[in-house]
């Protein structure tokens, strides 16, 4: 859906990308991961032309971007990013229906379109009427997500799209982003400086370290055999373990066998770091797993360490 193929970037004779190949499978939620500088943002810009390579080609659907039309390309990619950058003039409404406008939809269809929206992101319908500066900066990162989904765009750019919302606001958005990814199936490229964030998120990590790609795979590949020291430091250090825990889900660990009388219960599908999380609080060793309130066997700290892969 998305390939960089042997892309450098330079800037002012500066190379900042140095020959990256990575292909991004569609329907895939590949987040690009690394340090301050290390060129995640410059290989998204790469992909709606705000950024050009100086070798190498990029390819979307199939087609080089370098012979697409910029204007026609950005408007059916979705863009979201930290600063938001919503029309400050604009109402909500105004904002989220900025591309269907210039895609010529007729009024009636934008409106509903914007209200669909608002629902989506979870936003109350009121604040359609509202302008940027008298909404919360959570409010407006769901805007700007608003926005970036709204011509149905099946491919979503978002550079750090959480980055300026309280942690607990990020949260909800990054369920948000989870939920929607899942059921529109659209191929999203996220930019994040939090790895935590790129594990719980995405079906593909890809690390970037001084505009080199360092590594890349699904989260299980990358905290199972972290190819150095970076990688591994990144994915998590010392609690790499944990991470890996977090990824898992309780019935990859489950046994049979019913739970000692007594057992604090753990739905099945809740992760195995829950599970500990859930033994430590409760004291108990063991958990009783249950699928749709349904007795489905036993969780053990034992279990837990020795059988995941
Ligand atoms: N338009 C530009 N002109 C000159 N240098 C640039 C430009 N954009 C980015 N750079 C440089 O390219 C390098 C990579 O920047 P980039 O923003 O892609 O990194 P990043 O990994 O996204 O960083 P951060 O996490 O801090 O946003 C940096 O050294 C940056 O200073």
């Amino acid at each position: 859906m998305i390939a960089f193929e042997g892309v450098s970037v330079e800037f002012g004779g500066a190379r900042v990308l140095h020959g990256i190949d990575l292909r991004v499978r569609a329907g895939a939620l590949c987040a690009l991961v690394g340090p301050s500088g290390s060129g995640k943002s410059t290989l998204l810009r790469l992909v709606n032309r705000l950024v050009e390579p100086s070798a190498g080609a990029v390819r979307v659907r199939g087609e080089d971007v370098a012979a697409l039309e910029p204007t026609r390309l950005r408007r059916s990619i979705g863009y979201a990013i930290q600063s938001v950058g919503l029309f400050p003039h604009r109402t909500v409404a105004q904002n989220i229906g900025t591309v269907p406008r210039l895609l010529g939809w007729e009024r009636a269809r934008i409106a509903a379109r914007v209200e669909e929206l608002l629902a989506l992101v979870r936003l109350d319908a009121g604040l359609a009427g509202r302008f940027p500066a008298e909404l919360s900066g959570g409010q407006a990162q769901r805007v700007g997500l608003a926005r970036a989904l709204a011509a149905d765009p099946d491919i979503l750019l978002m550079d750090e799209p959480f980055g300026a919302v309280d942690p607990i606001a990020r949260r909800g958005l990054r369920a948000e982003l989870r939920r929607i990814h899942a059921g529109t199936g659209k191929t999203v490229l996220l930019v994040t400086h939090d790895p935590g964030e790129a594990l719980e998120l995405a079906t593909d990590l890809a690390v970037l370290r001084g505009g080199r790609l360092v590594a890349s795979g699904t989260a299980l590949e990358l905290t199972a055999a972290p190819v150095d020291g970076f990688v591994r430091e990144l994915m998590g250090g010392g609690d790499l373990g944990l991470r890996r825990l977090g990824l898992l889900p309780v019935r990859a660990a489950a046994d049979a066998g019913p739970p000692p009388a007594g057992a604090p219960a753990i739905e099945e599908g809740a992760s195995l770091l829950e599970a500990l999380s859930r033994m430590v609080e409760a004291r108990s060793g063991v958990l009783a797993v249950v699928r749709g309130g349904a007795p489905a066997g036993s969780v053990s700290l034992r279990g837990l360490v020795e059988r995941p892969p």
